[in-house]
């Protein structure tokens, strides 16, 4: 019976919330997700899409719209008992000690206070906090608070623990370690929970603990498909298959029109004949750039996109874009840049538009083949219709199109080649150096 391998289910949800100028946004449409036993299943999203809506939807603390929401086949109404929730804030009551912080949601279900105890420490050994039962939360790091959060959670022994973006508030060390702990906890099979069902911004983070990534699509938030992580546990971030997932999932996550379910193959060889061009301008792949060198070549995604007031998915293309180009590379949710992306950064204006040029020719085959072509012509133009109907054989005409226009993009920036937008046609560009010398007072 279908309810018997399902712990939690959403059939075909979807939330609307009022606007305060009258009418309504649709936050998530027709939302359908199972949960089943033994599975860590991710939410992946772009921010906006709705992921934190329908934890609270599953965990019965608002109602969807439309479509129902049942545990073990029963429909739900209310708080869902068979949940407990991890929260990224931590949210644990600052004037309750650890013990009784750990102890809160058993207290609350009318458990003896003796069980409550024991069951308390029990879940703060596990998230290593023995001998702070005592201590105050604002006594406490960053990390420490939310293995609190874990250990309150834990006690609760629910079929689901949910998990909304429960490392992203902590630094990078922090995090990953604690990551790893809760990922070796679920290996072990010792895990207080049947399953776990993740909020996630954070594409490795999804791959290494999930099963499944269910990824999110905005406006209005909706299902667009499932990455399989078939990888065997522990797994390791620098292998091939882990690596050929973080590439797929970041490519799903800056193309809309990108299909979820087409992975890669671990053998794939690492650069197609027309790798997809992330969405993102010249000038912000090199403004990206710089901004890491000057924090020492190295910086956390979710930390930098802080920092600069930007959702992390804003920076995805231009993130994207550099380690496309050799500029940069993706490892723990940290942009490193390569020796390249570093002589990039540093460079005067003309020395990296040359670089630039050295990576746009052999990073993207498609580039070196305009090149030919523009001088293989006599009158040194080609239409754009010949390069769409290029692109048209691997992408939708919509994606064909952005393509088009990053291209363009990148081969002006790298002096290779012009678009008249009049005429929709390209051109060579005139090499940098005459230029240089046209417009020097020096020049003859
Ligand atoms: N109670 C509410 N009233 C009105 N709008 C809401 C409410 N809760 C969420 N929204 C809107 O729903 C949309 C989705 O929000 P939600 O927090 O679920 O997305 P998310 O994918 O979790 O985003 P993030 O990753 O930024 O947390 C947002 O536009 C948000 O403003």
């Amino acid at each position: 019976m279908a309810q018997a391998t399902t712990l939690l289910t959403a059939e075909r949800v979807s939330k609307t919330f009022p606007l305060s100028a009258g009418g309504e946004q649709t936050v998530l449409e027709t939302v359908s997700l199972n949960v089943a036993p033994s599975e860590v299943v991710a939410l992946l999203g772009r921010s906006g899409s709705g992921k934190s809506t329908l934890l609270r939807i599953l965990a019965g603390l608002i109602e969807p719209s439309t479509g129902t929401v049942t545990r073990h086949g029963v429909l739900l109404r209310g708080p869902n008992p068979d949940v407990a929730m991890v929260f990224q804030s931590f949210a644990l009551l600052p004037w309750l000690t650890v013990q009784e912080n750990a102890e809160l949601g058993l207290t609350a279900r009318g458990v003896s206070k003796e069980t409550a105890e024991k069951e308390a420490m029990h879940a703060l050994q596990m998230v290593g906090l023995e001998g702070f039962e005592g201590a105050y939360p604002k006594e406490l790091s960053g990390g420490m608070r939310q293995r609190v959060g874990f250990a309150r959670a834990f006690v609760m022994k629910p079929d689901v623990l949910m998990m909304d973006e429960p490392f992203s508030a902590l630094d990078v060390l922090t995090a990953e370690n604690l990551r790893g702990e809760i990922s070796d906890l679920w290996e072990k099979g010792s895990f207080p929970s049947k399953s776990i069902l993740l909020v996630t911004h954070n594409i490795e983070e999804a791959i290494l603990l999930a099963d499944r990534i269910v990824i999110l699509g905005t406006n209005p938030g909706r299902i667009r498909g499932e990455v399989r992580v078939d990888i065997p546990r522990p797994r390791d971030k620098n292998g091939p298959r882990f690596r050929a997932l973080v590439d797929h999932v970041y490519t799903v996550m800056t193309n809309p029109e990108a299909a979820v379910e087409e992975i890669p193959a671990a053998t794939a060889k690492p650069t197609k004949r027309f790798p997809m061009l992330p969405h993102a301008r010249s000038g912000g792949i090199s403004g990206l750039l710089e901004i890491i060198h000057d924090r020492g070549g190295r910086e956390d995604l979710p930390q930098l996109a802080n920092d600069l007031r930007l959702e992390i998915d804003d920076l995805l293309p231009a993130v994207d874009a550099s380690a496309l180009l050799g500029f940069a590379s993706v490892a723990e949710g940290d942009v490193i840049l390569t020796d390249t992306g570093k002589e990039f950064a540093t460079a005067g204006v003309h020395r990296s538009h040359e670089i630039f040029k050295e990576q746009l020719l052999s990073r993207v085959p498609l580039t070196a083949t305009v090149l030919r072509v523009l001088e293989e012509k006599r009158d040194g133009r080609i239409g754009k219709e010949f390069l769409l109907d290029i692109l048209d054989e691997h992408f939708s005409d919509e994606e064909a199109e952005k393509q088009f226009q990053t291209l363009i993009d990148w081969g002006r920036y790298a002096h290779l080649f012009e678009y008249d937008a009049d005429e929709e046609r390209l051109y060579l560009a005139e090499p940098e150096e005459d230029i240089a010398e046209r417009d020097s007072p020096t020049a003859v």
